[in-house]
């Protein structure tokens, strides 16, 4: 194989552009991570995660088979616990700090290629387990998947059945005669199907069924069911289970299905936290049904926050690649300019690093929410569910399809070679786009906010309070005129709400007019679909508008330094006027903008990307990923992007022999066959 070309020193080009910045990107990257000892923290463990990683290994996952990537996924995944484990007995044994709460961390980003096996185990079946299990089933079988002595996963999804939960088909039945549950997945459309790591990474699993006491159907609830022998990790019997397929990306995730066949279980295995069958047949439901939905709850606010990294991920790449490539003068006199200096390059490098500080903001604000409602859930206080469900949804939603369209722009916006996979664009793509589907497709979660928005509107005409994150909803209703748009930060907070209740009232006003002619809640709610989700959507920008101005205008920018709260002014700004522009019919609908402020807003546009032109480069890095986890020919620290595009090419398999097979199989014989 040929030596390696990347130089050990860093482009001069990329070295320019971090002494020219107005800010230390150490200090943009400790507040990121929410403080310079949590900086330190995860650089230490970052490193220590890397130390002695087989790098080159990692760079050729675009070159391994579907069985491959799997393999290495899950030694990766296993090499990553086991330090962590290390790290936790020696650092703070009985703690957790390190394992497992860092396995599905910003710091695992990377290290684990093709996607982690084990991540739905950790991001999803340890939580749901704590939440539904009574104190003695976690004690017998929560705390070992939770200590990865066993393997398991989320088993919920089926190949008939995903959005609706309640069309589940997996049957388990009581048999009072044995104290068992007896499961089974009836037809093809009962398989579970897409659990991450259920293929082969499991051996034991939460299992969604709709429980049946005397064949009277209960509802849908949560079994853990043993799929593997622990010795031999062999199917059990009456245990079908396999991967699905290849799939776009997560390759190495090992997402399974599984049919059951009168599989038995004790019936102190189904989850009983909230809802129990004693023995004797009598069933206690739960106090609320929506508890068996919280584990999902969770996952979309994982989800949110993840996504936001992803979409940092490709600005990282595509803001150091345009800081290196140069091409096509601008004066055709001058040298040809970094792409960067050309507007239009930095109109879609930059909206996309400040829409990902945006998501990152608001996702904090929701965790806020999150700890709050599960330690009410603690106390069996439920009020705040539904507002944490609707804006988790809301997050989920605008922050998968955000991302997912950012980082195809950021793709776009490194040319060709963006298109080569070790670019490691299209990974961070097929990752991005799937949050879209997984755990709650995006238009049913939208139809789910547009549900929780109609109750509120309802509820504010009737004078009743309102959760705090949809109160402007009643503030609109007493004052429905929305007064004069000024341009200021609040003013287009508030413009963005006005709009978001103004589309509300008009689903509202459709909604009832369809109940009004006598159409069913289920119908007028279909037909009111579309107006629905559009309300919605606006409902979660409103919310990103109002967490990314309070984190910047409010009290946190004291902790800051001048240098540090301009860039992120600057990135507010940015954020809140291409957001405005993009959705200028909903605001024009509703609010008196005059072509002097559409004429104002596109200066202010132009302005805030020259002001952030200096600082582009220096804010990526504050994102702090390591080249280990960007995994990018073009992103790298050092900006060697040609040399590191010409070294994978050189380390190409297919570059390892001078002939290809194919040559002498087939092209020669076909070219001689035509002489
Ligand atoms: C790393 C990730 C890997 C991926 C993993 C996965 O994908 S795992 C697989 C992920 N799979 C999915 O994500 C599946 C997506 N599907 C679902 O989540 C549900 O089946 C549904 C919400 C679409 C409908 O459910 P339904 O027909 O039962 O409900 P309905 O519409 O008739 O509403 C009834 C009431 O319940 C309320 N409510 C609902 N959910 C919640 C909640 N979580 N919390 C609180 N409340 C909730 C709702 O607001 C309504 O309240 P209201 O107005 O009566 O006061
Ligand atoms: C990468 C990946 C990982 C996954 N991991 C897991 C896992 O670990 N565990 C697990 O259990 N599952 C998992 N899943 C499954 C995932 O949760 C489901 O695919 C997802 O919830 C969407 O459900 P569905 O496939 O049934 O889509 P469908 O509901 O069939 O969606 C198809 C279309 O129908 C529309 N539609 C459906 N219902 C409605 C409605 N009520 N109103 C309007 N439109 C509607 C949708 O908007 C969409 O356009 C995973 C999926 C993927 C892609």
């Amino acid at each position: 194989m040929a030596p390696s070309v990347i130089p050990t020193t860093v482009n001069p080009d990329i070295q320019k552009e971090r002494n020219a910045a107005s800010f230390s990107s150490d200090e943009f990257a400790a507040w990121w991570s929410g403080g310079e000892e949590k900086l330190k923290f995860n650089r230490d463990v970052r490193e220590y995660l890397q130390k002695d990683m087989d790098v080159e290994e990692v760079r050729q996952i675009h070159n391994k088979s579907h069985e491959e990537i799997y393999e290495l996924s899950s030694k990766s995944a296993i090499a990553a616990a086991r330090k962590l484990q290390r790290l936790q007995k020696e650092r703070n044994p009985g703690g957790n700090d390190y394992w497992p709460a860092l396995y599905d961390n910003q710091v695992m980003w990377g290290l684990v290629p093709g996607g982690n096996p084990f991540g739905v185990m950790y991001v999803m079946l340890v939580k749901a387990l704590q939440a539904q299990c009574t104190p003695e089933q976690y004690e017998e079988f929560g705390k070992r998947i939770e200590n990865f002595e066993v393997c398991g996963t989320y088993a919920q999804t089926e190949l008939g059945h995903g959005t609706y939960l309640r069309g589940l088909e997996t049957r388990a039945d009581f048999d009072p005669k044995t104290d068992e549950f007896v499961l089974n997945t009836p037809k093809i459309s009962s398989y579970k199907w897409w659990p991450g790591g259920l293929g082969h990474s499991s051996n034991h699993c939460m299992v969604m069924a709709q429980l049946y006491v005397d064949n009277k159907p209960k509802g849908p609830h949560m079994f853990y069911v043993q799929v593997r022998d622990e010795e031999t990790h062999e199917p059990l019997p009456g245990i079908h289970i396999g991967d699905i397929g290849k799939k776009m990306g997560f390759i190495g995730v090992n997402n399974g299905f599984l049919g059951l066949k009168n599989v038995r279980i004790p019936r102190t295995r189904m989850l009983m936290r909230h809802a129990q069958v004693n023995a004797d047949g009598s069933y206690v439901s739960s106090p609320s049904n929506v508890l068996t939905y919280f584990a999902m709850v969770r996952t979309r606010c994982v989800i949110a926050w993840n996504n936001a990294v992803m979409l940092a991920i490709a600005a990282t790449i595509a803001t150091r690649y345009s800081a290196v490539r140069r091409q096509s003068p601008i004066n055709p006199k001058e040298p040809e300019p970094q792409i960067m200096d050309h507007v239009t390059q930095q109109m879609k490098l930059f909206p996309e690093i400040a829409t990902s500080v945006a998501y990152r903001l608001a996702s904090a604000h929701l965790w806020n929410l999150y700890d709050i409602t599960l330690g009410d859930i603690s106390n069996g206080r439920y009020e705040r569910l539904p507002e944490l469900h609707s804006l988790s949804c809301a997050l989920k939603v605008n922050c998968s399809s955000d991302s997912t369209i950012g980082v195809e722009r950021l793709r776009l916006a490194c040319g060709g070679h963006g298109y080569l996979s070790s670019s490691n664009m299209g990974n961070v793509y097929v990752n991005a786009t799937a949050a879209c589907t997984y755990e709650g497709e995006n238009t049913v979660l939208l139809l789910q906010i547009g549900r929780f928005l109609m109750k509120s509107w309802r509820a504010a005409l009737s004078g009743a309070p309102l959760a705090p994150t949809v109160r402007y909803l009643a503030e609109v209703q007493k004052k429905p005129e929305f007064g004069s748009w000024t341009g200021t930060w609040d003013n287009m907070v508030q413009a963005m709400q006005f709009a978001a209740a103004k589309k509300t009232a008009l689903a509202f006003k459709s909604l009832s007019s369809r109940l009004s002619r006598g159409e069913t809640e289920e119908t007028a709610a279909n037909h009111t679909g579309i107006e629905l989700t559009q309300a919605a959507e606006l409902h979660g920008r409103a919310f990103v508008f109002s967490s990314f101005t309070d984190e910047v205008t409010g009290p946190n920018a004291r902790t800051r330094s001048a240098a540090l709260n301009q860039v992120l002014e600057n990135l507010l700004e940015l954020y809140l006027v291409k957001e405005s522009l993009n959705h200028m019919a909903n605001l024009l609908r509703f609010i008196n903008l005059t072509d002097t402020d559409l004429t104002r807003l596109q200066d202010r546009l132009e302005t805030v990307l020259t002001k952030l032109r200096p600082d582009a480069v220096a804010i990526v890095d504050g994102f702090d990923f390591s080249d280990v986890q960007l995994n990018s020919t073009l992103g790298s620290f050092d900006g060697n992007a040609y040399e590191r595009i010409f070294d994978a090419a050189m380390k190409n398999p297919m570059n390892q022999k001078s002939v290809p097979k194919s040559f002498h199989e087939h092209l020669k014989p076909f070219m001689k066959s035509n002489i």
